[in-house]
């Protein structure tokens, strides 16, 4: 009896705790009270992502739809009249989330206080170049917003770039603000890893959103190795291994893949830009499951920091499938990869050791 006793106390104070904590978050919503607004940087924010990300910044798609935002909005001298004006076409369009846009060529100005920094800012590559000739000119940038961001961000500022070469600007701004903790610091694969996703969907005319798990392995390159072997599809009659679905292995381990590969080259040729809707589009989804975490079961790809996992060097910033909870990613851990595969991993991080090497040239 008396065991039962100091039991059933702890249970019964948890049980009120729980009660009361549903008590107070029902009246909190009940009563309207607004949270604090978090601020978000957008770099490069007069070019062609930034224009189309601003908005859906505002509009909730990055941090939910109860949540203010402060957007801080940089790009460089010759751009600031463009920049002023998506600045008055934000305050024109009167979004109820947005508490506060600051539009800047001041770079001090554009960190302070920042709690999401999107670094879109840098020279896009047109066609017939790979991502990597861009490298000169977009490193020594992120060289120079590393310690700008380490000094005047928020302490757990979240860090996303997204101007090419992606992972390895990342990872130069990562070595140049060594006072962010590496887990703030990832580049954009959400957009390959989406694209995975349409290119499947397609294939087997099913909406996209029962698609899952496919993963994007490395850099955000033409040698990313777009891997459906743990890809499942939801069906009438449950969830399916998608390559089943497919039954087709010559299409999956080669037109999928360099589909997935060379999209950002096709979208260049179509639009002679390139991609902006779709890149700010998976921008949000890569914050937005950062931050509120990956629904059950899901997985998503991010560029990030290798701690060695699958025998990716460290040092180097690498797409996997991650989770995320709480506001902090971990890597899925224990996938089997087949002997392709693992050419495909080993090939996209060997690309990304020699970007490594050149970004360092480039910047001496
Ligand atoms: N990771 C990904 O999935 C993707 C990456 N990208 C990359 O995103 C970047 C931006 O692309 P777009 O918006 O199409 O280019 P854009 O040329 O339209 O815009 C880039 C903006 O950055 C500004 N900028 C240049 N130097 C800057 C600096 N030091 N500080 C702040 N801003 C600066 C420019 O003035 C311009 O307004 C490119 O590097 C592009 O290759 C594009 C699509 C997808
Ligand atoms: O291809 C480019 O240069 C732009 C980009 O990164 C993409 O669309 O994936």
């Amino acid at each position: 009896m008396d065991n039962f006793v100091s039991i059933e106390k702890p249970l019964v104070v948890l049980g009120c705790l729980y009660l009361s904590w549903k008590i107070i978050r029902h009246i909190w919503s009940f009563l309207n009270v607004e949270k604090e607004p978090v601020t978000v940087l957008v770099t490069g924010a007069a070019g062609q992502i930034g224009y189309a990300l601003v908005p859906m910044i505002a509009r909730g798609a990055m941090l939910g739809p109860d949540q203010p935002v402060i957007i801080h909005m940089l790009d460089i001298e010759p751009a600031a009249e463009a920049l002023n004006g998506v600045k008055m076409e934000l305050i024109d369009a009167a979004f109820p989330l947005l508490k506060g846009v600051v539009a800047t060529t001041d770079v001090v100005d554009a960190c302070n206080g920042v709690n999401i920094a999107v670094m879109v800012g840098g020279f896009p590559r047109k066609e017939g170049m790979e991502r990597k000739d861009v490298m000169s000119k977009n490193v020594s940038i992120y060289k120079a917003q590393a310690s700008a961001l380490e000094q005047h961000a928020a302490p757990d500022c979240k860090v996303l770039v997204v101007a090419n070469p992606a992972n390895t600007n990342a990872l130069i701004l990562k070595e140049f603000a060594p006072s962010i903790p590496e887990k703030n610091i990832t580049c954009l694969t959400r957009l390959d890893h989406n694209r995975a996703l349409g290119q499947i969907s397609e294939k087997l005319d099913v909406h996209v959103s029962e698609v899952k798990n496919v993963i994007i392995w490395g850099n955000h390159s033409s040698t990313q190795y777009p891997d459906v072997n743990h890809a499942t599809v939801n069906t009438n009659n449950g969830q399916k291994p998608a390559r089943e679905l497919v039954g087709d292995d010559k299409w999956l381990n080669t037109e999928f893949i360099t589909t997935v590969q060379q999209r950002g080259a096709a979208i260049i040729k179509a639009r002679k830009l390139s991609s902006a809707l779709s890149a700010a589009s998976s921008a949000c989804d890569h914050i937005r499951d950062w931050v509120l975490g990956t629904p059950k079961g899901t997985w998503v790809s991010m560029g990030v920091y290798s701690d060695g996992s699958y025998g990716i060097p460290q040092g180097l910033i690498y797409s996997f499938p991650v989770t995320c909870e709480k506001g902090e990613w971990s890597i899925v851990q224990g996938l089997k990869i087949d002997e392709l595969s693992r050419e495909k991993i080993d090939a996209t991080a060997k690309e990304l050791v020699e970007e490594k090497t050149l970004a360092y040239s480039c910047l001496n």
